[in-house]
């Protein structure tokens, strides 16, 4: 896997990514959550984009996930108005395409930004506007779709996944449960899940992050998740013997052997205290043992991160080659929730090209 030269940074930001798992409330640029938070009167802790920034890092930084997630206060609070909203989606968009992305599915909870008067219904429409015209800009360079969440310690993920159902069409390619792990098992929200089976649509679940197996195994075989985000702690049912043996236990090997897709963000993870550093982190085995691995951001502000950084940050630790990040790429757009003739044409029709094209200079 080690190539003979390793990989630059700016060939890694030209190589076509993909990225599944990134929160639009977690990616905003630092001067436009200070200008957001000036037009809605919301106090900042800091005063300039520079200071605001490494607050959020610094803050995140702080090997818990509940305490990680306290940040979210700041964003949330300037993302309650439609031009604020369409705002921070398009300003996503033009972010993901500086950063080589070529498909990307972008969630946040719309139940959220409902404190400034408008409809769950009409901040999915605000978030799509904003997508509509960064990709108009953009030229067709990039495909964005909408993930909409529920907060798994609230009860309204009935009302989420009917929101996500009526906007299928419209921009809105699956529904996820997010926020505090621990205490909050993915099957309190059991009849969105089936729910949306009923309905034949796709859903993926934030488990296996703060907590451990009995998480994921809820959210795959009770719920019914097409996904795993994070999903890290399945190590926990993996045993590396002195040897070098491994040996799966039957939670692990089914994630494997139904190439359960895992949205593995190891930079969020390091924050958040999953993972120690990215050397020790679970995606280099899981990598090794051929689980399907995909490479996301999470939330590109709170971890001052871009998938060049991410993948940056596998090369150096793990040696991997542009044939290993084709790999990652195409793992993440075989799992995306777009229709399948639309996955293969971004998979035939760019990520093919553009990586042969990296490998021939
Ligand atoms: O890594 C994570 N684990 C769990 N919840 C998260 C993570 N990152 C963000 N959020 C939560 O998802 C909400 C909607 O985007 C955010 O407001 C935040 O509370
Ligand atoms: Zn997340």
């Amino acid at each position: 896997m080690r190539s003979m030269t390793t990989l630059t940074r700016s060939e890694i930001r030209r190589a076509p990514k993909v990225l599944l798992h990134d929160h639009l409330d977690g990616g905003l640029r630092p001067q436009t959550v200070l200008d957001l938070a000036a037009e809605c009167g919301h106090e900042l802790p800091a005063a300039d984009p520079a200071s605001l920034e490494a607050w959020f890092v610094d803050s995140a930084d702080s090997g818990s996930l509940v305490r990680y997630l306290e940040t979210f206060d700041h964003t949330v609070a300037v993302m309650q108005t439609a031009p604020a909203l369409s705002r921070v989606a398009r300003e996503c968009v033009e972010d993901l395409v500086a950063d080589g992305v070529v498909y990307a599915e972008v969630r946040y909870a719309p139940e959220q930004h409902v404190n400034g008067g408008l409809t769950p219904d009409e901040v999915v429409a605000a978030v799509q506007r904003g997508f509509d015209e960064g990709v108009a800009a953009a030229g067709g360079r990039i495909v964005v779709r909408q993930l909409l969440t529920a907060m798994r310690h609230q009860a309204r993920s009935m009302e989420i996944a009917e929101l996500a159902v009526s906007w299928r069409d419209r921009g809105v390619a699956g529904f996820d449960i997010a926020g505090a792990e621990a205490g909050h098992p993915p099957t309190r929200h059991l009849d969105a899940f089936e729910y949306l089976r009923r309905e034949n649509a796709h859903f993926t679940i934030h488990a296996g992050e703060a907590f451990g197996l009995p998480s994921i195994w809820e959210a795959i075989q009770w719920c019914g998740a097409a996904r795993l985000g994070h999903g890290v702690r399945i190590v926990d049912d993996i045993t590396v013997r002195d040897d070098g043996s491994v040996e799966l236990g039957r939670l692990a090997a089914f994630v494997r052997d139904r190439r359960i897709p895992l949205e593995m963000c190891p930079r969020s993870n390091i924050q958040t205290g999953a993972a120690s550093s990215i050397a020790e982190h679970p995606i280099g085995l899981l990598t090794r043992l051929r689980f399907r691995v995909t490479v996301n951001t999470d939330n590109r502000l709170m971890s001052r991160t871009t998938m060049t950084d991410e993948m940056l940050g596998l090369v150096e630790a793990f040696g991997h080659d542009l044939d290993d990040l084709r790999w990652f790429t195409i793992n993440a757009m075989k799992s995306a929730f777009l229709p399948f003739d639309e996955r293969l044409a971004i998979i035939d029709e760019v990520i093919k090209p553009g990586y042969a094209a990296l490998a021939a200079r």
